[in-house]
């Protein structure tokens, strides 16, 4: 490959990085807006923010869908983990309003 081919190259990949980091962004989105549903549902009904068991399935699930999608389960764990961390933020926010 001349030096030439490999920046054509190297631009068309980062084009395909750029639109899946906005769908990424897209998604994460509305998570959240539905996470936010969810922590006020959770405020007004007296629940508490965290709910350890479904975090226990949502971790298992995704480990399980990343070994067959070539993802690094130790990773896919690593990122709920921060998702659901500030999703727990945001609902005991609601907790105060
Ligand atoms: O499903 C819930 O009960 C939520 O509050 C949502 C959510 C999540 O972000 O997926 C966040 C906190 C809980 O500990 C578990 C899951």
């Amino acid at each position: 490959m001349t030096p030439d081919e490999a920046r054509q190259e190297l631009l068309r990949l980062r084009s395909s990085i750029d639109n899946l980091d906005a769908a990424l962004v897209h998604l994460l989105a509305e998570r959240f807006k539905c996470t936010e549903q969810v922590g006020r549902l959770k405020a007004n009904a007296g629940m508490p923010p965290a709910d350890p068991a479904r975090e226990a399935v949502q971790i298992a699930r995704l480990r399980a869908l990343s070994e067959t999608s070539g993802l690094d389960p130790h990773f896919a764990e690593k990122f709920l983990n921060v998702i659901i961390a500030e999703v727990i933020q945001n609902h005991r926010q609601f907790l105060d309003e």
